[in-house]
């Protein structure tokens, strides 16, 4: 291990800060220190640069006593960029960063040899100062001040970079763009990094492993995922948050959830404004639902308040179909980014739809049915057929509160029933003759008040199910009678 700290507990004025800390570093990991204010992150990195004395326990660098280096040995094996720096002299940019060759010279940095001047160089590529060199560094911004200070550190060329709160005054642009390059140093110029991170979210995405200090305690070390429960984040930062996975990476994504306004009324369904016409059917709520939608616009999950099934020839095709429909809603006065839009060539006047408000659940279907193109799924893969508009929409609208993974099994729920309702109108795949299982264009929302009632599933075994089922296959199996 590069970097050992066994059973450490210091603070100020006799008085213990942080309590019988341990961990252990390994060389070229990121090892992130989090916590909330006052939680002792601070000191226990000052500890790591002898910046504080140890009331008891021990600091090892290479297997050696952290007491044991001369300030010069130290400061070759470990730069700080520490939380505040007060320059008392004014200096340039470039004069701090040649700071940090320091440790490395002979004397001070009026002979600055070749070598020196090539490192300095470089750190200030690295972190992108270059253009303020000359600069005095009171002139600078927050954000290009902690950049010189990086590269002071990194001009230092040490093993172990200790960093308090590096991505402080950075936008987040640069934030990512320090991450990132920490990231590459710990393999091309094999450092090791230490630092307090205060976005749980970067910690979570950038570093190997991470402390969770509380009150002076390590709550927990280990991978991101690990440290970062739902239940623990909550008791030692005192907030309410919701955990959910990063969309584009494996990292844990932590996010605050506000006390909650005035929610919606009660009968949420029965307040909802229906709009019809040849053209469009509108549903306008005044509030927002929680979506779950293969819809083109509004996909995926989201909050919405405006739910759009809209009419097209049959022969619809248009290369931007998104940007298309976008530009029809804003025709149209509705505000993209809170509608859910399907569309379809079937006649919405034919359209069917089914309450059901029994056993506590309060469900609401709504479902058109064009079966120009129904097909059988177990045989579409024989199939070359253009893709048509022919197209199955159904929106479910559930007063309760549901789980993300109830809402998946409320869209497998509905499958079904609208498949059964398929095989009950005897609709047949146009291409094999076969039974059709549904068309190749359908599309299925989901939405919930999620407010009153809790619904912690949605599968067939459930009172919310059966409701679901039920009303799907009604709205559907009446749409199909035309
Ligand atoms: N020089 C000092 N003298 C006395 N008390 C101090 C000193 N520095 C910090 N403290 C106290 O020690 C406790 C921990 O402070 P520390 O700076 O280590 O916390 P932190 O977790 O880094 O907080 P933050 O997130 O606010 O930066 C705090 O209660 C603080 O007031």
């Amino acid at each position: 291990m590069l970097l050992n700290v066994h059973q450490l507990t210091a603070g100020y004025g006799g008085e213990a800060v942080i309590k019988d800390i341990s961990l252990a570093v390994k060389e070229h990991e990121i090892f992130g220190i989090i916590g909330p204010n006052g939680s002792g992150k601070s000191t226990l990195l000052k500890c790591m640069y002898r910046g504080l004395p140890a009331e008891s326990g021990a600091i090892e660098v290479e297997g050696r006593p952290l007491s044991a280096f001369s300030n010069k040995e130290l400061a070759k094996r470990i730069a700080v960029l520490p939380q505040h720096t007060e320059t008392t002299f004014s200096y340039t940019a470039r004069q701090v960063v040649e700071l940090g060759r320091y440790p490395h010279q002979g004397g001070w940095f009026n002979n600055a040899k070749a070598e020196d001047k090539r490192i300095v160089d470089e750190a200030m590529q690295e972190t992108k100062v270059e253009a303020f060199a000359d600069l005095p560094m009171e002139t600078l911004s927050g954000g290009e001040k902690q950049r010189v200070l990086l590269a002071r550190a990194l001009a230092q060329e040490p093993q172990i970079l200790l960093l308090d709160e590096p991505t402080n005054h950075l936008d987040i642009s640069h934030q990512m763009n320090l991450l990132n390059t920490l990231r590459e140093w710990t393999s091309s110029k094999k450092i090791t990094v230490v630092a307090i991170l205060h976005d749980l979210n970067m910690a979570a995405m950038f570093c190997d492993r991470l402390m969770l200090l509380h009150e002076g305690q390590d709550t927990g070390t280990g991978k991101p995922g690990a440290v970062l429960k739902k239940d623990k984040i909550e008791q030692v930062y005192s907030a309410s948050v919701q955990r959910k996975s990063h969309p584009a990476v494996p990292s844990p994504l932590i996010t605050l959830t506000p006390e909650p306004g005035p929610g919606m009324d009660e009968a949420a369904i029965d307040r909802m404004e229906v709009e019809r016409s040849a053209d469009l059917v509108k549903i306008t709520s005044g509030d927002y639902w929680k979506t779950f939608s293969s819809s083109i616009i509004g996909e995926g999950f989201g909050w919405h308040k405006v739910f759009v099934n809209r009419h097209v020839a049959l022969d619809y095709n248009i290369d931007d179909a998104r940007q298309e429909y976008i530009d029809y809603m804003k025709q149209k006065k509705i505000d993209p980014d809170e509608a859910v839009g399907m569309m379809t060539a079937a006649r919405l006047e034919n359209g069917r739809d089914t309450r059901r408000t029994i056993e506590g659940a309060d469900v609401w279907v709504m479902a058109t049915a064009g079966v120009s193109n129904a097909l059988d799924a177990s045989r579409a893969y024989e199939q070359h057929v253009p893709m048509e508009i022919g197209t199955i929409n159904i929106w479910i609208f559930i007063d309760g509160r549901l789980p993300e993974a109830a809402f998946a099994q409320v869209m497998m729920t509905a499958t079904e029933a609208k498949t059964r309702a398929l095989l009950d109108r005897d609709i047949k795949d146009v291409v094999s003759g076969t039974m059709a299982t549904g068309t190749s264009t359908d599309s299925l929302m989901v939405a919930a008040t999620q407010k009153g009632m809790h619904h912690p599933y949605g599968g067939t075994a459930t009172v919310l199910g059966r409701h679901v089922a039920k009303a799907v296959y009604d709205s559907v199996y009446n749409a199909l009678e035309k």
